[in-house]
Parts: C-alpha cells; structure tokens; sequence
C-alpha cells in the first residue's frame, strides 16, 4: 500500500514541482503514470523509491518511509530506471548472482526465461549489449524479484515491437496479487490492455486518478464526421472527429487513453466519481 498526503517536493525553492499530492494506491494494481515531458514523472517514481525526499507531507510506501531507505524496503522495492544502470563490467548472469541475495523472492529460473525470451545472452557483458538489451535485463531482474513494489520509469522505451509484447504479457502473468507495479511513460499506446489503473500528472497536481474499469463503465470513446454535440471533448483526426462522451445507453468503448491524456492536459476535469464538470474542443 502507498500513501502520499499533502506532499510538496521541488528541485529549487522557487519553482515547485509539486504542490499538495494526496494519492493512496492498493495493492495488485498495474498503473500508468502519465504527463507531459517534464511534468515529474520519474521524480514521482524517485521519491517513492526513496532517492529524493519531500519537501513536505506524509509518504508512506508498505508502511515504510521511503526516504529512511531501510533495508527492509529495500529488499521490496524494485526501480528501473530510463536510463541504463546496470554495471557494464559485469555480464547479467554475474549480476543476478551479487543482487539476489538482496532480495528474498528472487525467482532466479523466471530471470533466465525472461532473457530467453528476450533473446538476451546472459553471458555477454553489459556494456557490449544495446541500450534496449540492457533496458530488458533491467525488466526481467524486476519481473523476477518478487518486490511488493515495482517501479519502471519508461519500461518500453529502446524496445522493438515484439519484446514491447513479450513484456506486457510477461508483466500481466507474472504479478502477484500482493504486488503493485508504477509504470512512468509517455508511450502510452504501449501499455493499452495493461494498465488497471491510471493517472495523470500536470502542472504539479493529480488531474486524474481512475481506474481503467470505471473509466470504460463511464465515458464512450467514438469518431464521428461532424461535431458531437454533448462531447466533454473532441479532437479532429485523420479519421474525423474523435470524441469523448459520458456514456448513458452507449455501447463500452475500450479506452482511448491518448484522448483521455490529451482531454485531461487541455483542462478537461474528470472527477474520480465522473461527474460532468465541464468540456472542451480544441
Ligand atoms: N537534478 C535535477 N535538478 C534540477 N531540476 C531537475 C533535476 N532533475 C529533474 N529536474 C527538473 O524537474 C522537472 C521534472 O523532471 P522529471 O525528469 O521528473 O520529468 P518527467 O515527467 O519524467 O520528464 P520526461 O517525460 O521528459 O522524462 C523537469 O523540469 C526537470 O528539468
């Protein structure tokens, strides 16, 4: 479980990158943090990691304080950054063996058929693999280390179509109920099907925090060739206009999630129990 309340955090003092978070997560969710370039998506990811500390405000990740980095929580917290962190002298074979130790769940056979399947060579060092191999030696050592809380900043970035599949599947099949996985990204198309859950990061502040479920219960998604009327967006597009409606008798539309990022960026406000509150076309 992870509660954030009334936490601030700022690189410098004059300019806040966020004001008065309050955010509670259960467990047994895969949720996507989005937002525009540089709106704090992994400095989110950093605080709950422990690596940057509040300014302000209660955060509370399993119970632990992230900060206090006690071993404890280290050894149930994963974090994969976007860039590469690996050790480059150290094949990925040697540094499952020196990290396992830290972490109690490791699934040492898991880690192995994950690099099979990523047609990764465990015996090859780092430094001689691509960016995008090392960013999925990264992932496996996260799928198989059994944390309570994963954290990805960007999991998808340097990965080729099909390994882009291979980690959703592999991700969907190998959570736990008990655990909980953070994914920061803008490649949003990326993780459609994936995600239980998402927010929404913009200008220091949660501007959407809702299950994908209740969203598909709750608004319709549809392109149409002229205007629609009652839409709480809308949005030309190669194939007409698309749309989002709140939905009474409408067929369940699967998520639009770029609509959705683009409705909510443009100062559309779903509430958490969404309810109409205004709309907007651009
Ligand atoms: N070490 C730092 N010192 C000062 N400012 C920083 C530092 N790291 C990040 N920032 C600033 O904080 C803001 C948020 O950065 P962050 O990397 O968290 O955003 P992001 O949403 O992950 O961006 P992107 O989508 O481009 O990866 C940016 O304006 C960035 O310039």
């Amino acid at each position: 479980m992870i509660t954030i309340q009334n936490l601030a955090f700022s690189y410098l003092k004059e300019k806040p990158l966020f004001k008065d978070l309050f955010w509670e997560c259960q467990p047994g969710n895969i949720v996507g943090i989005l937002g525009k370039n540089g709106v704090g998506k992994s400095s989110f990811l950093r605080i709950l990691a422990g690596l940057l500390f509040p300014k302000k405000g209660e955060l509370s990740v399993l119970g632990f304080s992230p900060q206090l980095r006690e071993a404890n929580f280290l050894q149930e917290v994963f974090f994969v950054p976007d860039e590469n962190f690996l050790p480059g002298y150290l094949s990925a074979h040697s540094y499952r063996t020196i990290l396992q130790p830290f972490y109690p769940r490791f699934d040492t056979s898991t880690f192995e058929r994950l690099l099979q399947r990523f047609e990764v060579n465990s015996q090859e060092k780092i430094k001689d693999l691509s960016f995008g191999q090392q960013k999925k030696v990264g992932l496996a050592m996260a799928l198989s280390s059994g944390c309570s809380v994963i954290l990805l900043d960007e999991p998808t970035n340097g990965l080729d179509i099909s390994s882009k599949s291979t980690f959703r599947k592999e991700l969907i099949s190998l959570l736990r109920e008990d655990q909980t996985v953070l994914i920061a990204t803008h490649l949003i198309r990326d993780l459609e099907n994936t995600l239980d859950r998402v927010m929404i990061l913009d200008q220091g502040q949660i501007k959407l925090d809702a299950d994908l479920s209740d969203l598909a219960d709750s608004l319709h998604f549809g392109v149409s060739q002229s205007d629609v009327p009652d839409a709480i967006f809308s949005h030309p597009s190669a194939l007409g206009v698309q749309f989002i409606q709140y939905r009474t008798t409408q067929a369940q539309t699967v998520v639009n999630l770029e609509l959705l990022f683009e409705a909510v960026t443009s100062g559309v406000s779903i509430s958490p129990r969404l309810k109409k509150t205004n709309s907007l076309t651009v």
